[in-house]
């Protein structure tokens, strides 16, 4: 009884394999490298190098592990490249999942937990954010995301496959160990380029935006540690396992913070200065994201154990220090 984990080898699906080999599961992972890095994956994990919408070759992993449940993160997640190369997104993210979907049904697998986004909601009509609130993407990335749970819903109806859409609000923070954390090249996400600057790598930040309608102008973004992600995706395996019904579930803190009270933790996280300057909006970029995840706690169980953003940001700084070229030697 084998978990495939896709994308195990980039920055959520490295720490959500290494919690699953923590647990005791039997893990495969299938990853391009496109942006996942090997050197990521624990090394208890079964590695498989190869592209998502290459049939034959993920029948031929199906072929020979004894897959019993689906982990999908293999996907391209960057809001504003999406805006400029729309199709990629839709290629990657939705075929690649149609391949993959195609794959499951053929060899009869029919447990499926996928990330989704907090990216679906677009700019919400209601703060925080519930499973219910309408989902109307203002950029690609996001819609692709929501297609991807159209798909399994019908998928669902068809053929009865159980699946669990966790929709991610923003992702950070490492390994408490600082053995594994995030490695984006370039990278585009708000935390580690903060901490870039704080370690010298860059002069300052950019704030994308100073006059959004938010509490000091900029974004507001609630925050989700890595590793309390990953424990969700467990929970949402077991969930499946005892014969629930497929469901989407919001993953965040219910807790909003601004870009500019980013930059304020993570100068106490890592007492350094960082500079930074405000700058033009960044395309597709909704102004406020707050998660209630009070239904992944009800019923999935979910309870996070990091719930200070200092705490979050200090977790990413210690893999930062340990690591300053990421996965490069
Ligand atoms: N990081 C966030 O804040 C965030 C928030 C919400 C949702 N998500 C979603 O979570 C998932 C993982 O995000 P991440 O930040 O770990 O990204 P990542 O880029 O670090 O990981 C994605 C992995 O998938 C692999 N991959 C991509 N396309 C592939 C393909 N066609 N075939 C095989 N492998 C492929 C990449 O090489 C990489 O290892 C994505 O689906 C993303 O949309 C991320
Ligand atoms: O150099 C930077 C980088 C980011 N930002 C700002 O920081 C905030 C967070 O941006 P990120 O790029 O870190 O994250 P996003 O909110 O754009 O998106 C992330 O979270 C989303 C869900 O909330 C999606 O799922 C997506 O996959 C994931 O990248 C935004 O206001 C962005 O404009 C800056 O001001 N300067």
């Amino acid at each position: 009884m084998t978990i495939l984990v896709t994308g195990g080898a980039g920055y959520i699906g490295s720490h959500t394999t290494d919690r699953l080999i923590e647990q005791g599961f039997d893990v495969a992972v299938v990853d391009n490298l496109v942006t996942g890095h090997r050197q990521s994956v624990n090394s208890k994990a079964k590695f498989y190098e190869g592209d998502l919408r290459d049939r034959a070759f993920l029948e031929s992993v199906f072929t020979k592990e004894d897959i019993t449940g689906v982990v999908h993160f293999a996907a391209f997640s960057l809001v504003a490249e999406s805006m400029k190369d729309p199709l990629k997104y839709f290629d990657n993210n939705d075929y690649g999942f149609i391949v993959l979907l195609e794959v499951m049904n053929k060899f009869n697998v029919k447990q499926l937990v996928f990330s989704s986004t907090a990216a679906t909601y677009g700019e919400a009509k209601e703060i925080p954010i519930t499973e219910k609130t309408p989902q109307e993407p203002t950029n690609p990335y996001g819609e692709s995301k929501l297609t991807m749970e159209k798909f399994a819903h019908w998928q669902d109806v068809a053929h009865g496959l159980k699946w669990v859409a966790l929709r991610y609000f923003n992702v950070a923070g490492a390994k408490a160990d600082g053995s594994i954390g995030e490695d984006h090249r370039p990278e585009s996400h708000l935390i580690p380029i903060v901490l870039q600057v704080a370690s010298g790598k860059r002069e300052k930040l950019q704030i994308f935006g100073g006059d959004y309608p938010t509490k000091d102008g900029t974004n507001v973004r609630d925050y989700v540690h890595v590793v309390d992600l990953a424990d969700a995706h467990i929970l949402a395996l077991q969930y499946l396992e005892a014969g629930h019904d497929s469901n989407q579930f919001n993953l965040g803190s219910a807790t909003g913070f601004s870009n500019l009270e980013i930059v304020e933790a993570a100068r106490k996280a890592t007492k350094k200065e960082i500079p930074y300057e405000i700058a033009d909006r960044r395309p597709g970029d909704p102004s406020t994201l707050i998660a209630s995840s009070q239904k992944a706690r009800e019923i999935l169980h979910w309870e996070p154990k990091y719930d200070d953003i200092e705490k979050i940001i200090a977790t990413a700084w210690l893999w930062t220090e340990q690591h300053p070229n990421g996965f490069d030697k």
